[in-house]
């Protein structure tokens, strides 16, 4: 049997300010720190021992590999950053306030850009000094990668070719792998791996800081859980 844990990074500066996130990269808070460590710590305890890790190239996904390894005393295993685990890109909604919008919009419509499996949020214009764009770490992507916006569906679309790509021959050749990511690519990859149906997928939500255990046969999962139980989520059931 397999290992494979999918941590959401730590509590962040936007999570504590409830602001919508996607790509901009904010930091860690101190609890967000403490998450992570505790996340590595319970890890430990249960004997996990990752050959590999991959994470986005944001800074409170990274940081989060980095603390949780850290815990592990395992820094020193090959890890791979790739914007395919980015967050989903949350379009103009970017910076904005969670409840404002709620206010100007009403919850049903912020419902739908949160959690609608493909209903993107209105786009980022092209000259918003945040875009992509203009990151020079996304320099290397053509113009067709660079969103303006994304739903959960976008996002799986650009998740899951690196998965199917990168991660699951290692999965495949039984080695166990941390993916240290975000609440939605991370929801996609749920999505992916559990069978998880376009309407189900909805009321899937990943709590911060807090590593999802997999077991897996193959790439199917046969049995998931999070190690801190006091802040677990409802998961799908194995397929
Ligand atoms: O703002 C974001 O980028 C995400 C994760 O924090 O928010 P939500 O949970 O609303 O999709």
């Amino acid at each position: 049997m397999t290992r494979l844990v999918l941590t959401r990074h730590g509590q962040s500066i936007w999570n504590l300010e409830n602001r919508f996130t996607g790509w901009v990269d904010v930091d860690l808070t101190d609890k967000g720190e403490a998450q992570a460590r505790r996340g590595g710590a319970l890890l430990r305890e249960a004997g996990f021992a990752p050959e590999l890790a991959f994470t986005s190239v944001l800074k409170r996904a990274v940081r989060t590999l980095w603390l949780t390894l850290e815990e592990l005393d395992r820094v020193w295993i090959p890890d791979q950053k790739s914007w395919r685990l980015n967050e989903r890109h949350y379009g103009a909604l970017t910076g904005r306030n969670k409840q404002e919008m709620i206010d100007e919009h009403g919850a049903e419509q912020v419902k739908v850009w949160r959690r609608s499996y493909d209903t993107p949020p209105p786009p980022m214009p092209l000259d918003d000094e945040r875009h992509p764009r203009f990151d020079p770490r996304y320099a290397d992507l053509g113009a067709s990668e660079l969103p303006s916006t994304e739903s959960l569906a976008l996002t799986l679309e650009r998740v899951e070719p690196y998965f199917r790509s990168t991660i699951a021959p290692e999965l495949e050749q039984g080695r166990d792998l941390i993916i240290s990511a975000h609440g939605n690519s991370l929801r996609a990859l749920v999505k992916m791996l559990f069978k998880v149906g376009d309407e189900e997928i909805v009321h899937v939500e990943m709590p911060t800081g807090n590593p999802l255990m997999i077991e897996l046969d193959g790439l199917r999962p046969v049995e998931a859980a999070y190690l801190d139980e006091d802040r677990a989520q409802d998961l799908p059931p194995c397929p």
